[in-house]
């Protein structure tokens, strides 16, 4: 009790029962305690239960602010670190670079997704990095497939948190934390941090730069294709990486090839950009590509771009993710040497009016009607073939100002190769093509002659892919072989070529025939006249349907041409009508003028007189 007294004199007080010690008041709270059976010596231990406790934790927080301190000195002194984007290309030279030196991480910290994301190199990086060991089998563009028979594999990628590795017998620690916008895009976006120990940052730099430089190399020789990514506002992705593809796979005609490359690799020179900036020209090129589906437009891209050794930039007019701030936007951020690829650009179908925003063809199948009889003719066709494409549209808000202002304005980006490919040149707006913005335009069209044959030779170029096609090499060396294939190889496809009629088929329709003999080009000519009879027949029937839709056309064309000739006449005599009528009131009203006038002539004689 005398402890308690100490503490709390008034309650104990109170609690023995003597009314002169202790607070007032104390012996009733004491007595109203007791009276719940509550023990008031309790709120005593409780007091200094609490107090201890509060001490060990002002100990142990003291213990932990110099903790933290001696690990702030020692990470400051003793530790060096990088940290990474993971929207950045570094992250993915960085990836890359742990993948194929296998270093790899004992992480017990993973993610998991079954899912393929296309849109995603530095996701992909992850999961490569990650040991999918036993994945030989690839999906055309180096990495690993990610289905079995059953269906998507399981994929096991880094989770945010820690994880470690030894390179050149150092120790690195590396931290990766979701960014808080990650949830909203596609893209797993990662703060990456990359520890070693030592002042110095070498050893780390030393690490990046070597990802870095093997990363470029390696990227020489593959073709990077940047797409959009759907962030906001839409940026690009850091590339995926494509197979080459070789000019010589690609067939058109040879003089056209050849001013094609010359025109590039003159405006790629390095004396170049001088010359334009001395003439006062923006330094920009441009390059139409048009003509019929599967003749090769985007594989000749492809091709340029492993020549020339660009990457390449993919934008869609018609993504609903495109307008005229974010097509600004993503011209600027284009590197200084790249291809800039907009493919069927008459897909955009862009609204010629200022700030009316891209209805995609309504406003240009609609507006205008009355206006225009002067081109009736030349306007209604174009909107009759606009029509017809309505349906398989998508809209963008892309105005064509919006996208001249890109490809040209002021503040535009020099140093690109813009190509834009189309299937209906005729739909595209004469300023987006005019010269300046379009440098160089080439047609594609279906194959002649030479296109069939440069098809089938490409198709079964390589030996290896027919070890039968020869017969009695045994006896031959190498050398006499390779002749043997080539003579044997190009005499079959002259004969293909001259069986096959020009100008019927597209080189993609030619090339997917052959595809299904692609072991066996003697199979190919065997089974070729039944392909062209069955082929030929579905062009007749075409021909025929696209005829009868022709003449369709023509007669609603000649219904509103007539209608509109017969507006323009009417409108024309009623113009005359009530010019005639107007001449009429001011002959009139001129006669009575007169009149008034010699009235007034005669009163003046006869008061004078
Ligand atoms: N001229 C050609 N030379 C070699 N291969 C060709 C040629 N044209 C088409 N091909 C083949 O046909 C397929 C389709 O070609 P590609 O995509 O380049 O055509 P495209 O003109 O861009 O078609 P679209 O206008 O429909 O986009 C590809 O596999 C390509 O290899």
């Amino acid at each position: 009790m005398e402890g308690i007294s100490a503490v709390l004199p008034g309650l104990a007080a109170s609690a023995t029962g003597d009314p002169s010690d202790g607070f007032p008041g104390g012996q009733f709270i004491g007595n109203m305690l007791a009276s719940v059976g509550f023990d008031p010596s309790l709120l005593v231990k409780i007091s200094v239960t609490i107090t201890i406790i509060a001490s060990m934790f002002g100990f142990l927080s003291n213990a932990w602010e110099g903790i933290t301190q001696m690990s702030r000195f020692f990470s400051e002194n003793f530790i060096s670190s990088a940290t990474i984007r993971s929207t950045d290309e570094a992250y993915v030279y960085l990836m890359r670079f742990l993948y194929s030196h296998n270093i790899s991480t004992d992480s017990r910290l993973f993610g998991v997704t079954c899912r393929r994301n296309q849109l995603n190199p530095n996701y992909r990086e992850h999961v490569r990095w990650n040991g999918q060991e036993g994945e030989t089998d690839t999906d055309g563009e180096g990495f690993s497939i990610v289905e079995d028979s059953l269906g998507p594999k399981l994929k096991y990628n880094a989770a945010p948190g820690f994880s470690h590795f030894f390179y050149k017998h150092r120790l690195f620690l590396m931290q990766r934390k979701l960014k808080d916008d990650y949830y909203g895009f596609e893209e797993p976006d990662v703060d990456l941090t990359l520890f070693t120990i030592g002042r110095s940052p070498a050893a780390l730099r030393s690490l990046l730069e070597e990802a870095r430089a093997e990363y470029l190399r390696d990227r020489q020789s593959n073709t990077l294709i940047h797409t959009i990514v759907a962030s906001y506002p839409p940026n690009w992705s850091v590339g995926h990486p494509r197979p080459p593809r070789s000019l010589d796979s690609v067939i058109i005609k040879k003089h056209d090839k050849d001013r094609l490359l010359k025109d590039m690799r003159e405006y790629l020179a390095p004396n170049t950009v001088n010359w334009y900036h001395k003439h006062g020209l923006p330094y920009r090129r441009g390059y139409l590509f048009y003509g019929l589906p599967g003749a090769g437009k985007t594989s000749l891209t492809m091709a340029l771009a492993y020549e020339l050794n660009l990457p390449i930039y993919c934008l869609s007019l018609a993504s609903t993710m495109m307008s005229d701030d974010n097509l600004l936007g993503l011209f600027a951020r284009l590197p200084k040497r790249c291809i800039v690829l907009m493919e069927d650009i008459d897909s955009a179908g862009i609204d010629k009016r200022p700030g009316a925003g891209t209805r995609l063809y309504t406003a240009l199948t609609s507006q205008d009607d009355e206006d225009d009889d002067e081109d009736a003719e030349e306007d209604i066709k174009k909107r009759e073939e606009r029509k017809k494409l309505q349906a398989f549209k998508q809209e963008s808000t892309v105005t064509l100002s919006g996208l001249l202002n890109a490809i040209d304005g002021i503040s535009s980006h020099e140093g690109r190769i813009l190509i834009m490919t189309t299937n209906y040149r005729q739909l595209l707006d004469e300023a987006l093509i005019r010269p300046g913005r379009v440098d160089m335009e080439i047609k594609f069209d279906f194959a002649d002659i030479e296109v069939l044959e440069g098809v089938f030779k490409g198709v079964y170029a390589d030996p290896d892919d027919l070890p039968d096609f020869i017969r009695g090499k045994e006896k031959m060396t190498e050398e006499e072989q390779l002749k043997k294939f080539h003579e044997k190889l190009d005499k079959l496809a002259q004969e293909f070529a001259s069986r096959v009629p020009s100008g019927k088929f597209s080189p993609a329709q030619v090339q997917g025939y052959l595809l299904g003999h692609k072991s066996d080009p003697e199979e190919a000519m065997d089974c070729l006249d039944d392909w062209l009879k069955s082929k030929l027949q579905e062009i007749d029937l075409l021909e025929e349907a696209e005829k009868k839709a022709k003449e369709r056309l023509d007669r609603a064309m000649e219904r509103k041409v007539k209608e509109l000739q017969k507006k323009k006449k009417e409108r024309l005599k009623q113009e005359r009508k009530e010019r005639e009528e107007e001449e009429e009131e001011e002959r009139q009203k001129k006669e009575e003028e007169e009149k008034e006038e010699d009235l007034r002539k005669g009163l003046v004689r006869r008061g004078t007189s």
